[in-house]
Formats: C-alpha cells, structure tokens, sequence
C-alpha cells in the first residue's frame, strides 16, 4: 500500500484538476465510497442508524455526500452539522438539502449518539492544523464517551480520525478513535506511525478516480506481507556455508555481554552463513558457551571486557574475508570503544556492507559532521533516543514529525536509516521509504534493538540490499514479537525469545 503526505495529497488534487478532475467530483467519489464501505458495515451489524460529524472543510462535504446516498439507500441518517449557518460550495449545499435530519446542537448530537449504530467521523481530515476545542472537541468527546458505554457502536473515520495529524501521526486528546478508517485515494502516513496506529483501526484505501499516472512518484509504501515475501533471500539446496554470507559483529564490552550473544545468534537465526563475533577477550568464553556455531574473534583488552586501542587493527585485517559488519551493540562509550569504531569505519574494505547500532550511533552523534567522514552507505538502526542524539533534536522533536526527520537525515547523511518505535519508518539516501504499521510492547524492552541489528547482518549476508534487508529486517523482528504476544502475552517476554521464533515467522511467510 503506498502512503503519503497531505502536501504530497494536494499536489496530486491539483493535478487532477488540470486534467478537468474537479474537487466536487473527487468529493462525489469519496462520498460514494464512504457511503458503500458504511452501508456494508450496518448490514454486518443489522444495524440502520447512521451518525454523520460533517466539519465545515472538505472533509465534511464527504461526509455529506455519504449521507446523501445512504439515505437515497433507505438508511436512518442524521448528521451533525457545527457550522450550519456557513455558506457553502453547491455540491455541500445540494447535500444538506437532500440529507434530511440536520442538527447543530450538542444536546440533540447525545440524543442521537444514544441509538446511533455507527458514527461517521467527517469533523476534520488533512486540514486540521490547530488545536481542537469548542464544539468540535466537546462533540468528539461526547462520542468517545457515548462509545466507553456503546461499545457496539462503531466509528467510521473518512480519511482520517479527526484530530489526527496526516503527516506525522501526532493526535490531539480529542481525537476519536475510529475502528475503521477510510482513507480517501492514497492512505495517509500519519494513520502509521505513532498515535496513528492506535487511533485509526482496520485501515482501507477508497478509490476516488486518481488517474494512476498521477501517483507514480510515490516514493513510500507500508511494508506488507507480498512484499517482505518479495525480497526474502532464496536458498538454494546446494549452497554451502560460504553461500549464505560471512558476517562480523563487533559488540559487547564488560557491562555489556549479552548483545553479542543475542546480535549474533540473530544472524544465524535468519541464516547467515558464518557469523564471527569479535569482541573482548575475556568474555569470549562465556558467550561461546552460549553460541557455539559461531567463530570469534578475540580481542586484546586494556582491562578486562574493555578492548584497547589495538583492537581496531586486528578487527580490520579480518575484516576482507567478510560480507557484512555490524559494529555496536553493547560496546559501551569509552575512550576505547570511540577508538574502535571511528579507525574501522574510517578503514573499512571496499564492498563491505555495514550496520551501525546502538553504542556505535551514540560515538558518531559525539562527532561534529561524522556524515562527512563516513561517506559509504550504511544501515543506521537508532530508536528514538539515540536519533536525538544523532539529529541534535529533542525526542519530542523526534517524534513529532517522524517521517520528515527520517526522510531529510537519511537524505543528509546518505545513509539507509531505520527510526524504531512504533510504526517503524524505513528511508534509503534517495528517500525511498518504508513503513512498518505495527506497535507492539513487546519489542520495549532491553536486548530487542540487539536482535533486529542481528537480523539485518544475517539478511545482508545472504545478498539482500541494504534497503530491503533493513525493511524486512524490521518486518521479520515484528512478526516474531506478534507471534510471542500472541502465545505469551505482551509482558514478560525476553528478547532471546524473539530468536527461536526467527526460523518459524521466516517458514510462515514462505508457506503463505
Ligand atoms: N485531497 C483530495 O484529493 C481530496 C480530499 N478530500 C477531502 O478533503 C479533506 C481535506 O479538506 P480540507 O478542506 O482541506 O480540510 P478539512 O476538511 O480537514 O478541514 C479544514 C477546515 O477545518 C478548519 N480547521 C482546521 N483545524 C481545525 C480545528 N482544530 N477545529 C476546527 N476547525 C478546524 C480549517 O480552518 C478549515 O476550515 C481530506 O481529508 C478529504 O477528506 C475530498 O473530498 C476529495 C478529494
Ligand atoms: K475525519
């Protein structure tokens, strides 16, 4: 499914409308589309009376086309209108006329919530751009409330939840939580990441007569099953070790030993060939007694966990035998791990295929300009926190425009960066984006970043590019915690148990 912006929304409205594709009739069409999507979810619920919120935007006119056609349907429509007294286009006009029941009181809007069988939320769509209050927040909260003890009513969101920002999934209190949304033409990337993915529901996309030709550009798509299914590496019966990659995984430090552990067991998991795992000499023995198959690489240390400045050396002398290097899990913030990553980054060998995470990402944020040092495409896997650090923002910046900031510092830094947290957003240096609609608590807790950092390494092994091995990286991660929240629940699981469920989600996606 390809999403985008509400400025990407309207370039495209505007070219239909060079080709003679008028607003009123895209409004036409979208209303229709609300309207059949509405009257198939009353016949499931033997249900007939309809609640329609029609804002004063174009939003609302849609919501007043599907009121026009549900009630020339024969269904009960009533439809809330807070700005009845505001002149509008002919087509709003033509369908407040021929929509029957209008009211623009809070008082008759609760006598209707009381018997209403789905509410259609067409208050505000991608115009939204203040602050809800007045009549349209005590409305939307009015219906939140009705619902807390309605729970068969079911709300109908047109294009979006209203109050919920297109573009970047940030959601106002008031925002009405929808359990279907509709989406009008292309979906809207704010319904997938951040407060969107619990504010939207079972999301579909209205065709409203876009010519294709117009959506061509579209640069973002959500990271789906065909998809992932798409760009999984094939195996063949005759491959050898050597056929599935060689992978390096610089990680661990003294305070740190487990993310090699589960960094490299997740490479073998997803089918690296050889994983090597280089880390402190002293530790080495402890995480070989929990990953035997794979080979090591022990490093000299200054003290005991802490590699000293030779160590960079060695790891490069190595490192041409190698398809892939992941460099960072648990290295901790030394003087000496600083050093160890900085000489291999600036050292690497030509054609090697590099992951940056965790610890690493927090050494170059350290670095004024490091982008420019670091010239070479690489996957960049930083959470929230650490893409602060990375983009000098706060978090909140952060996570108050998502996509922007993914898409402009991959772009900057040329490199194929991974912003995790809910709704994971995926954007190569050319700003080709993926996104992966899924939330899941699970995934929020210590050693899950290890894992996913773990599987990219295991998918660039077997010859996936950067961009896919990072977008069905982060898909296979979040299929596995689905498949443990399902059988264990959404607390308590560790991120070892993400590990055995590697092979199963990768089997599934097969068979499907
Ligand atoms: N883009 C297309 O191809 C089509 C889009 N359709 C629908 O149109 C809306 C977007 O319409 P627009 O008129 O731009 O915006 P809204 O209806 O969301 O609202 C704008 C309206 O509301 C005022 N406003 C903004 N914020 C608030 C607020 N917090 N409280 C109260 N009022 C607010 C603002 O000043 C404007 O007056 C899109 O989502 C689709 O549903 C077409 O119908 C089909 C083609
Ligand atoms: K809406």
């Amino acid at each position: 499914m390809e999403i985008i912006s509400s400025v990407q929304m309207r370039q495209i409205e505007d070219a239909c409308l060079k080709q003679g594709i008028s607003t009123e009739t895209l409004m036409e069409n979208a209303g229709r589309a609300v309207a059949v999507f509405a009257r198939h979810l009353l016949e499931e619920q033997n249900g007939c009376r309809v609640l329609i919120l029609a804002g004063a935007g174009n939003n609302g006119g849609d919501g007043l086309v599907a009121g026009r056609y549900l009630r020339s349907w024969g269904e009960k429509v009533s439809i809330f209108v807070p700005f009845i007294d505001t002149p509008k286009g002919t087509t709003v006009q033509g369908c407040l006329e021929a929509s029957g029941d209008i009211f623009a009181g809070l008082a008759e809007l609760e006598e209707h919530l009381a018997d209403a069988d789905l509410v259609i939320d067409a208050l505000l769509g991608t115009g939204v751009n203040r602050p809800l209050e007045g009549i349209y927040k005590e409305a939307l909260q009015m219906t939140a409330n009705v619902r807390n003890t309605r729970p068969e009513m079911q709300v109908l969101a047109v294009d979006l939840p209203s109050g919920l920002n297109a573009d970047t999934g940030q959601a106002d209190d008031a925002c009405l939580k929808a359990d279907f949304t509709l989406s009008l033409g292309i979906a809207k990337q704010g319904l997938f990441t951040h407060r969107g993915l619990e504010l939207s529901g079972a999301v579909s996309v209205a065709d409203i007569g876009i010519p294709p030709e117009l959506t061509t550009d579209i640069q973002a798509v959500l990271i789906e099953k065909d998809w992932a299914k798409s760009v999984l590496p094939v195996r063949s019966p005759h491959a050898n070790k050597g056929s599935f990659g060689r992978v390096m995984i610089v990680a661990g430090s003294d305070r740190y030993i487990g993310a090699a552990i589960l960094a490299g067991s997740a490479a073998m998991r997803v089918g690296a060939g050889l994983v090597t795992l280089a880390l402190p000499k002293s530790l080495t023995g402890a995480v070989a007694s929990r990953i035997p198959e794979a080979t090591y690489l022990p490093l000299p240390e200054v003290s005991s966990g802490t590699a000293d400045n030779s160590a960079a050396r060695l790891v490069l002398s190595e490192l041409g035998k190698y398809d892939v290097l992941l460099i960072g899990p648990g290295l901790g913030q030394t003087g000496y791990s600083a050093r160890l990553v900085t000489e291999v980054l600036s050292n690497l060998p030509v054609g090697l295929k590099v992951i940056i995470d965790a610890d690493a990402l927090n050494i170059l944020s350290a670095i004024p300009d490091w982008w420019l040092e670091y010239k070479f495409d690489a996957v960049l896997t930083p959470h929230l926190g650490e893409m602060a650090r990375l983009a000098k923002a706060t978090t909140e910046a952060v996570q108050s425009d998502r996509f922007g900031l993914c898409q402009k510092f991959a772009c900057k830094w040329g490199k194929t960066l991974i912003l995790k947290g809910a709704g994971t957003i995926v954007t190569s240096p050319q700003g080709e984006t993926l996104c992966n609609p899924a939330a899941n608590p699970v995934l929020a807790s210590a050693g899950t970043g290890d894992v996913l950092a773990g599987i990219i390494g295991g998918l660039l092994g077997q010859g996936v590019s950067l961009f896919e091995a990072a977008g069905l990286g982060v898909y296979l991660h979040s299929l596995a915690a689905e498949a443990l929240r399902s059988e264990i629940g959404d607390a308590g699981v560790l991120a070892s148990d993400l590990l055995l469920k590697l092979p199963v989600v990768i089997k599934g996606l097969k068979q499907d």
